[in-house]
């Protein structure tokens, strides 16, 4: 909507004023923050001038023990305000250019005046009327802006809802410190402005979407009422965004309880980590503890030896293998039931039953020589019948071995000792001999000790082999669930057997393996998270979410995912062409069981213009429904080539035109690794620039770059080129939502390359 001239240039006005206001702050802030920095120092380093250090007597001593934490409680008290002080300077200085985005105009029920609500990245008082001049995105009264057209309104405070009248919309486009532009907005959020933001290139890194969060999407920023919060959103509705704004809003709305530690996010590798590593910065946040699921796999399972599997692997392996071949198909069988909330079961059954018997323990010995027995430690657990949990037990016998092996250790520099008084080439004096006997002794237990201290004398690999060699085991557990051995129990456990023994722990195996250790170690639960985001949550198994809840007690979920991109095989699939249940995630609501579960989908595609919208549409009839947002673009291209060399051709020319048509990032995208390597081989002579990206890559830069196309899930590019989508390499019902997934990664242009026929799957 125009605004008048008049209006306009008083809204640039006050831009100016409260920007000079912005501009004063900082310059007494920067003042304030070397003030107290000079403090610190002074205090850090007349710390012990300031202590009567005196150790003469017990009275003494403790006077200086008092005196020192007196000092150092100055301290800590400074550096915090030295602290605050920084963290107030550096959030104005990233607002004085832009200082806030938008405006309403609320008048509250009842009330006369008509308030006018300023909003930006951080809020900003005058110092001298304690007028808010600007509020913070976050704050309560801010939601108003996301939630409502003009008319009436509520938003929710901590203490009640405030209910009125919404007169006004206003959206500001300032750059460098001066207006640019200024709009009123009507039902949505300035479909101008997000058209704006979206027709943009598409960056390496993401970036914040805070002036123009949705309203749909703001419900789940804000929500806090349900302790499980699920969200089906088709690809490119802005999850991902939605997840980092939501912890931003999180840390605001809880500042005084709540920090960074307290939260995690699982994302589904380290390149997209750093893809979205920008977005917290930018809204003025400390970065958070950021992992996948595999480093934390990783971690827990680095003292076994064991080659673990990533699931990349996992399913390059799923794609590139045949039905010809026994293993795969004998692995294929397996994963389903693995991560199954089934399985799970019959670990927790594992888990009650090994409280009476089957520990397996392994002997504790020095090079040949036997010093405590698996048999000395079955009977030391299994002795006395005990209350406590497995953990607890292991934590007992721990110490008890600890305090045996100080009595072995005292023994042995006893012995030592002896020896070399006995032997004439120990030619030291006594004090000497004994100083080495000493030396010996620790050297030669110190790593059982190590040993004892980390439960390596518990064999939690040789237990979990168990579940898969000892049938009878296996079956007594899952009829304690009330159910059975999958049909193809013979060819799963040889298989899974044959693995384990080789030292192989796939991906499936990780974390139920990982649990079991939990289970009988008792390190299973990390209770200072409070919040666990999952992103990409469609790849994680009822297993998973199992696991999940155990490891974070004291925890709120948020899952976000998209089930037409469940690529990986387990369990929870949907059906393969995107048809069936389309109540996947209320098995995982189940699974967390808990009362206060909701359900919130998101249908409307930002990413890409209507046209890719639509035509990856064509790939899942039956998928989860998607809507794209009205931003078009051309139609996507279909290059048919005859043979391999026009294939290479083709493809590369589609990566040069998008270039010279001014497309920052360019991604093409293989199904595999094996086929992006043999692609890149073959292109590199077309497209010298050309960047591969592997699993191991950890950053990417603008430019033409090619990778399998399960790497690009979360990831976006200016124009996407299928390598090669012909019959021959999409055509199987579990290729179909990778596919989609390929698709749904471009922003303005997708290149359809392919071999022959084309694929099945676009009709
Ligand atoms: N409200 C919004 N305003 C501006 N841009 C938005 C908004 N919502 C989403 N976007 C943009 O749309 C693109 C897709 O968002 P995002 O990656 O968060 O989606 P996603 O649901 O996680 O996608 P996928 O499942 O395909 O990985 C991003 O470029 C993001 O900045």
């Amino acid at each position: 909507m125009a605004i008048e001239q008049e209006e306009r240039e008083r809204e640039a006005q006050r831009v100016s004023s409260v920007r000079t206001q912005i501009k004063e702050r900082i310059i007494d802030l920067g003042e304030t923050v070397d003030q107290r920095r000079t403090e610190v120092t002074a205090i850090g380093r007349s710390f012990w001038d300031d202590i009567s250090v005196n150790a003469d007597n017990a009275d003494d001593v403790i006077e200086t023990a008092a005196s020192m934490a007196q000092q150092e409680h100055v301290l800590q008290g400074q550096k915090r305000s030295f602290q605050v002080a920084q963290d107030a300077l550096y959030k104005l200085q990233r607002v004085v250019d832009a200082p806030y985005f938008s405006r309403i105009d609320f008048q509250e029920r009842g009330e006369y005046e008509r308030e006018k609500i300023y909003i930006g990245l951080t809020s900003f008082i005058d110092a001298k009327t304690d007028e808010i001049l600007i509020y913070d995105w976050r704050a309560p009264i801010a939601s108003l802006f996301y939630d409502y057209p003009p008319g009436p309104a509520t938003y929710r405070t901590p203490e009640m809802d405030v209910s009125g009248e919404l007169l006004l919309k206003r959206q500001y486009i300032i750059k460098a410190g001066e207006l640019q532009d200024v709009f009123d907005t009507g039902i949505t959020i300035g479909d101008e402005m997000l058209q704006k933001m979206l027709s943009r290139s598409a960056d390496e890194k993401m970036h914040s979407i805070v002036t123009t969060i949705q309203r749909e999407q703001n419900q789940i920023i804000r929500d806090d009422r349900h302790k499980v919060l699920v969200v089906q959103g088709a690809a490119g509705s802005g999850k991902t965004s939605v997840a980092l704004q939501r912890i931003a809003y999180l840390l605001y709305k809880y500042r005084t309880t709540l920090s960074a530690d307290n939260m995690i996010l699982f994302s589904p590798n380290s390149l997209f980590s750093d893809y979205v590593s920008h977005v917290l910065p930018e809204l003025g946040e400390a970065s958070m503890q950021q992992t996948t699921f595999q480093d934390y796999l990783t971690h827990k399972l680095s003292d076994t030896g064991l080659a673990l599997e990533d699931p990349y692997d996992q399913l390059e392996f799923i794609l590139t293998g045949t039905e010809q071949d026994p293993a795969y198909k004998a692995r294929l069988q397996s994963i389903p039931y693995k991560t199954s909330a089934a399985f799970l079961n019959v670990i927790e059954a594992y888990g009650e039953k090994l409280k009476h018997d089957g520990i397996r323990f392994l002997d504790l010995s020095v090079g040949k020589k036997v010093l405590i027995t698996a048999e000395e430690l079955s009977e030391r657990f299994y002795g006395k019948a005990s209350i406590l949990a497995l953990g607890e037990r292991m934590e007992q016998l721990s110490e008890w071995m600890l305090e045996k092996l100080d009595v072995i250790q005292a023994d042995a520099q006893k012995r030592f000792y002896r020896k070399m008084v006995r032997e004439p080439k120990y030619m030291g004096t006594e004090p000497e001999m004994k100083k080495m006997s000493k030396i010996k002794a620790h050297k030669a237990i110190a790593p059982l000790k190590e040993k004892a201290r980390n439960l390596a004398y518990v064999d939690v690999l040789g237990m979990y082999r168990e579940l898969y060699t000892d049938r009878e085991l296996h079956q007594e557990l899952i009829a304690q669930a009330g159910q059975q051995l999958p049909d193809a129990w013979e060819s799963i456990s040889a298989f899974t057997a044959t693995a384990l023994e080789q030292g192989i722990l796939h991906y499936e195996d990780a974390t139920p393996l990982v649990y079991l250790k939990g289970l009988v170690e008792g390190q299973l639960r990390v209770g200072t998270i409070r919040y666990c985001l999952v992103d990409e949550a469609q790849d994680y198994s009822p297993f998973h979410y199992a696991y999940l809840k155990k490891l974070f007690p004291r925890a709120r979920f948020t899952l976000l995912g998209d089930w037409n991109q469940g690529i990986f095989t387990h369990a929870n699939a949907a059906s393969e062409d995107g048809a069936g249940p389309k109540n996947e995630y209320s098995s995982i609501s189940e699974l967390m069981k808990e009362e206060e579960t909701e359900t919130i989908r998101l249908v409307k595609s930002y990413r890409s213009t209507r046209e890719i919208v639509l035509f990856a549409s064509r790939v899942l009839p039956f998928g989860e429904p998607i809507e794209p947002f009205s931003r078009s673009g051309e139609e996507p291209r279909l290059l048919r080539a005859a043979n391999e060399t026009e294939l290479r051709r083709l493809v590369a020319d589609a990566a040069l035109t998008r270039q010279s048509g001014g497309a920052s990032s360019v991604a093409i995208l293989c199904k595999t690794a094996r086929e992006t390597e043999a692609a890149h081989a073959a292109l590199k002579p077309l497209l010298p620039g050309l960047t591969r990206i592997t699993k191991e890559t950890l950053h990417y830069e603008a430019g033409v770059m090619i990778m399998p196309a399960y790497l690009a899930k979360g990831l976006e590019f200016d124009a996407v080129i299928l390598y090669d989508a012909g019959e021959a390499v999409y055509a199987e019902a579990k290729e179909r939502k990778l596919f989609y997934t390929a698709c749904t990664r471009a922003l303005h242009h997708l290149d359809v390359c392919y071999l022959g026929e084309l694929t099945p799957f676009l009709p």
